[in-house]
């Protein structure tokens, strides 16, 4: 497979551009001319810097307004593509691409462009440059692939050929399976773009929304099977126009542009068996079963504190690791570290974030498995070392450089090895929480896709409709990664700006990181009054929000009353129930949650969000409230 990404895609100078897109395992790219016209350098120095980064020129575009004109315009472009010519020689690439015509002045007539790209063809061998013919989705004429290659049929000249790309087919909702007709060896390079669906103008959406594949809502997936099933084996090459992505982090960009194109063309191997696909073998999305473990980093003092919020929730203290500064603390299926060791991962990392998640472990098939699956994706894998007896647990970096720990069955005597259990005292506390419900991930908006793709690539999940979360100070954007059954939900939060409590969080604790965690209780009521017995003061809710609730479910006044008193927020759909305690904000603004669904709920409560933010932002502490 080979692979390559559009100049266009990467922010930075042209230079800036290349290093990231070797570094990040890329064949070639495609030189957009305007990257190339707003350099200062020959094309033949330009040339042999993408060859010295490692990298081949797989197309120069766009080449436009060329087929279909009336005198002088039709002498007038050839000399163009003349020029260009001279242009990609010195640069040293034989593909140009044509896209069609957008001009009011061009006259249409299949034939006509036919012709035009017969005599292009032949001016092209004469210099060993072939040309590819690509639709626009808004061109005056030619806007379908199917009518592109109509045109290209009957050029009927061997350096002429069709180039597809998924945006301008699927945005125009053009059946991909009429793809499956066309001969492979007549489709000379294929782009790939991916789009969040939106009602707009289809050049502007093009223009300023496309972005990788999987990052979207487009039937990418569809539509590379249907290439593939034609035999085509050339490049696939990414072209994204995305205005956050022209301000985006270069290497973070283009590393997640390789994972989108590994990721696509493993679904499209295990869903077109009969095609071959050079790509290297790699297990299938993995199964994530649960959350194991989440860790937290701190120092003797804030443990102390973070113990006695533990203690508050109906945790108890169960266990010691047996060669490191690490306590265990339990209820119910839930198992959570506190982990004061002065050196290691968890030590800088406390040195960075201050007290905060420094890992989680998640429970899964086979963890050797899921390292090799990530790694394929281009993940970093995470290794420290571990004492004589104890188990090495495989593990990746996550978000925000945190660690995410597989958990097998291998390590099934995970707790028993590694830690001295002291059991007991279990019955005294309990609370009623019995699984991690979710975990929610706080970064800033831009990095989102990144995310997003990471954990739908490696995992099989699906992600949920991104929802707006209103702050007083900002919007804060919600998308959900989930497994169909629920065993494992992670919310990504992306704030805007640094005013709204999730862009706190992530100033203050000097980056993305998880900032809730989500406790099941199955029976919310029963959980409000066990806590209230260990000391556990909730988060206190406006009045005014259970009136307005009453109002809108049409609520029995007495079980409003009941959630007034617990400050238990509520939502309903049509499928359940939805019910949430929130604890204080602890340290730079992290909490615990507890929820428990009813029926067939699948939300997070996002309806209530803008009043829990409005709640903690009457807690913080107000020496720290952000000025504006
Ligand atoms: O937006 C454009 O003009 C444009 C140009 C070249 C392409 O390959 C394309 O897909 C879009
Ligand atoms: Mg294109």
């Amino acid at each position: 497979m080979k692979t390559s990404i559009a100049t266009v895609s990467i922010s930075g100078d042209l230079r800036e551009k290349l290093a990231a897109i070797s570094a990040a395992g890329f064949d070639g790219i495609e030189i957009f001319e305007n990257d190339f016209l707003a350099f200062d350098g020959s094309p033949r120095d330009v040339g042999a810097m993408i060859r010295d980064a490692g990298l081949e020129i797989t197309l120069f575009q766009p080449f436009r307004d060329f087929e279909g004109m009336p005198e002088p315009h039709r002498a007038r472009a050839f000399d163009r593509a003349e020029r260009k010519f001279d242009l990609m020689q010195e640069l040293g690439t034989d593909l140009m691409l044509v896209c069609s015509n957008v001009s009011p002045v061009s006259l249409g007539g299949i034939n006509r462009a036919a012709d035009d790209f017969a005599e292009l063809g032949a001016r092209a061998a004469a210099r060993g440059l072939r040309v590819g013919y690509e639709a626009l989705a808004w061109g005056r004429h030619v806007n379908d692939h199917r009518d592109a290659w109509e045109v290209v049929r009957r050029a009927d000249h061997p350096n002429v050929g069709l180039i597809l790309d998924s945006f301008h087919t699927l945005a125009r909702k053009t059946d991909v399976d009429t793809i499956r007709a066309i001969p492979g060896d007549r489709i000379f390079i294929v782009q790939l773009a991916d789009a969040p669906l939106i009602d707009m103008d289809l050049l502007y959406w093009s223009r300023h929304f496309r972005n990788m594949p999987g990052e979207g809502d487009l039937a990418v997936t569809d539509f590379m099977r249907a290439v593939a099933a034609t035999g085509y084996d050339g490049v696939l090459s990414l072209e994204i126009f995305n205005d956050q992505f022209r301000g985006g982090s270069p290497k973070s960009i283009a590393v997640d542009g390789h994972r989108s194109l590994v990721y696509l063309m493993d679904q499209v191997r295990r869903r077109e068996p009969d095609v071959r696909i050079p790509l290297p073998e790699m297990p299938d999305r993995i199964e994530a079963q649960g959350i194991e473990f989440v860790e937290f980093a701190a120092d003797e003092a804030e443990a102390e504190e973070l113990a006695r919020l533990f203690a508050s929730l109906g945790f108890v203290e169960a266990g010691r690791h047996v060669s490191k500064d690490v306590t265990l603390w339990r209820q119910g299926g839930i198992n959570l570290l506190i982990n004061t060791e002065r050196e290691g991962f968890a030590h800088s990392s406390y040195l960075v974030h201050g007290t905060s998640v420094c890992a989680i472990g998640l429970r899964v098939a086979d963890a050797a498995a899921t390292v090799a699956r990530a790694r394929a994706l281009g993940a970093d894998t995470f290794d420290q070392p571990v004492g004589p007896g104890e188990l090495a647990i495989p593990a990746i970096r996550g978000v925000g450089g945190g660690v995410m720990h597989f958990v097998d069955e291998k390590l099934a005597g995970l707790w028993e090895t590694d830690f001295r259990l002291t059991g007991g005292g279990k019955a005294a506390a309990d609370a009623g929480l019995v699984s991690i419900d979710h975990l929610a991930q706080t970064m800033n908006y831009e990095e989102m896709l990144t995310w997003t793709l990471f954990y739908t690539s490696i995992f099989a999940t699906a992600k949920t409709p991104m929802v707006d979360v209103v702050d007083p100070a900002g919007l804060v954007r919600s998308q959900a990664i989930e497994t169909a059954d629920g065993a494992l939900r992670i919310t990504l939060n992306g704030a805007e700006n640094r005013r709204t409590l999730a862009g706190r969080f992530i100033a203050e604790s000097f980056g993305s990181a998880v900032q809730h965690v989500a406790f099941e209780s199955r029976d919310i009521f029963a959980t409000a009054a066990a806590l209230k017995a260990c000391g556990f003061k909730a988060l206190e809710i406006s009045r005014n929000y259970y009136d307005d609730l009453e109002a809108r479910f049409g609520l029995d006044p007495d079980f409003a009353d009941r959630l007034r008193a617990e400050n238990i927020l509520y939502d309903r759909d049509g499928e359940g129930e939805y019910f949430q305690l929130y604890g204080p904000n602890y340290g730079e603004g992290f909490f615990f949650e507890i929820v428990e669904r009813r029926g067939g709920y699948r939300g997070y409560g996002a309806a209530n969000a803008q009043f829990r933010i409005a709640a903690q932002k009457r807690h913080l502490r107000p020496e720290t409230v952000p000025r504006r």
